[in-house]
């Protein structure tokens, strides 16, 4: 019978890899159901590194620019979009989600400031890019196709405790597999709670958590609209958001929609983009018939 002498490398080889093999199983048998080893994460490694552009997220058509900063739309993100009073937030969100709700992603608009027949109105007219008063013959024939995509209206207005707010999204993402919410905005959602304005800044800063809690467990992109502080200067930067510096921080991305700067056109700033830490600027020009930027 052949006998392997206990010091020879082939030996040394197998202890090694038993012992590795140990360390392994040793590794996985005391995994808490909440902990991870590599393991569980290698294919999802792979994939982002062999197939990056699987890995981005939905891209807008209107604004192929933005696609390049931001590399689409992506589940389990929260974005934080600001930028002057009456400088296009809701125009452009608007715009941008339907065109990702074109694309297939089922989305459900807060409009907390403004009702949801205007807002609605806003999108029909970007979704036929006209001023359709001008087309009423056109009406029925755009009011139809609008009608057919995967796009809700929560029916707050107003103050909202942030729990309700997301109750009605959890029903959504469950019922309707809503992928995209926008709520316009924080302010506004929670005007009238909170006594003084410590109290607000902690609402806000509990919203805020639980809005980037819900984004992460649900696994679906919320775009938060939140006002400035008063009196942000011309040109804002990330400090101009309204609220503690924990808005920001717990954003995924944040994007300011900024006045007249570049070459006198207004433009987007993309101040924060977590996924690759590309940043940069788009100005646009804003089309009175379509209430569309381009
Ligand atoms: N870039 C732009 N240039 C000029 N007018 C615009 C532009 N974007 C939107 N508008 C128009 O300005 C008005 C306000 O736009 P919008 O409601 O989108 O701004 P907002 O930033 O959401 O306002 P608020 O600060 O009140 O929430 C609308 O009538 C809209 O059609």
């Amino acid at each position: 019978m052949a006998c392997i002498p206990e010091n020879t490398e082939d030996h040394k080889d197998t202890i090694a890899s038993s012992t590795a093999t140990t360390a392994t199983r040793h590794r996985h048998q005391h995994l808490h159901g909440n902990v991870l080893g590599f393991g569980d994460l290698r294919q999802q490694v792979y994939k982002e590194i062999l197939d990056p552009e699987e890995s981005r997220g939905i891209l807008s058509t209107d604004l192929p620019a933005l696609n390049r900063i931001l590399k689409g739309h992506r589940p389990g993100e929260l974005t934080i979009v600001t930028g002057p009073t009456g400088g296009g937030k809701t125009t452009v969100m608007s715009q941008l989600s339907l065109d990702y709700c074109k694309s297939g992603v089922p989305t459900l608009w807060g409009s907390f400031e403004i009702l949801n027949q205007r807002l609605a109105k806003k999108m029909l007219y970007q979704f036929a890019s006209k001023d359709l008063s001008q087309y009423p013959m056109e009406l029925d024939k755009w009011a139809d196709e609008f009608d057919k995509l995967p796009l809700y209206f929560l029916k707050f207005f107003s103050s909202t405790a942030i729990n309700t707010v997301l109750d009605a999204c959890q029903h959504a993402v469950d019922q309707h597999g809503v992928q995209h919410i926008i709520l316009d905005n924080l302010q506004f959602m929670l005007s009238q709670q909170g006594k003084s304005s410590l109290d607000r800044w902690e609402l806000q800063d509990r919203a805020i958590h639980e809005l980037r809690n819900f984004a992460t467990t649900q696994n679906v992109h919320i775009s938060l609209v939140v006002h400035p502080r008063k009196d942000p200067g011309e040109q804002m930067d990330i400090n101009s958001v309204f609220g503690s510096a924990k808005v920001t921080q717990e954003a995924d991305n944040v994007i300011i929609l900024q006045k007249e700067g570049l070459g006198g056109f207004p433009y987007i700033d993309v101040k924060k983009n977590r996924y690759d830490g590309t940043i940069g600027v788009i100005p646009y020009i804003f089309d009175r018939e379509s209430l569309k930027v381009n």
